[in-house]
């Protein structure tokens, strides 16, 4: 688990300069940040269910962070699109699901969205996935990259931290709020 962990943290990073590139910024933009920033390791158990259309695994959710990386032994992540249509995620050996998180919608000043996903549960075999989640540090506040602010595309975000989620998540009720929403100006 220790040598993923490390892989998982060095893969986010090279992860990260690509989507920076992707959005026009400096593939260096951030660098020691993301390079100190926060990685929650998550391993995830969900036993065989004889009943499975009466529950879910996980209920819909978006991730805090910037990206969450996810290995799996069976299909059953769904995510949602704009129209709200679940789509399952397929199983592919080897292969790691890539999700962006709601710290990414907001350096990104809304270009990337952070992705609605679920976890259905099946009759037949217990699933487990490993997830890895990755911020900034504790306390470094994420905010909208100034070159993403424009004319064209106006200041939508607050800034937000790592703990100001833990704090949201404590507080409120967050079945009915999402931290997104909290971060979004005029939404
Ligand atoms: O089990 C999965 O595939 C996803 C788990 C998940 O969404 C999470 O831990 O945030
Ligand atoms: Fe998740």
């Amino acid at each position: 688990m220790g040598n993923y962990t490390t892989a998982a943290q060095k893969l986010q990073e090279e992860l990260m300069q690509v989507i920076f590139e992707s959005l026009g910024l400096n593939d260096n933009y951030l660098h020691e940040d993301i390079a100190e920033g926060s990685q929650v390791m998550a391993v995830n158990c969900y036993p065989a269910c004889p009943e499975p259309d009466l529950t879910l695994g996980l209920p819909p959710h978006t991730d805090y962070g910037m990206v969450s990386t996810i290995l799996q032994n069976h299909q059953g992540l769904q995510i949602m699109d704009r129209g709200e249509k679940w789509h399952s995620v397929p199983l592919i050996k080897g292969a790691l699901v890539v999700l962006l998180g709601d710290h990414m919608e907001v350096l990104s000043n809304g270009i990337y969205k952070s992705v609605v996903h679920r976890v259905t549960v099946n009759t037949e075999k217990r699933r487990i996935s490993i997830v890895s989640l990755h911020s900034l540090a504790l306390g470094k506040k994420v905010r909208p990259a100034s070159a993403l602010v424009n004319e064209q595309n106006i200041l939508s975000y607050k800034e937000g931290s790592f703990s100001d989620f833990l704090d949201f998540i404590s507080g409120e009720d967050i079945v009915k709020e999402k931290y997104i929403d909290k971060l979004k100006i005029n939404p």
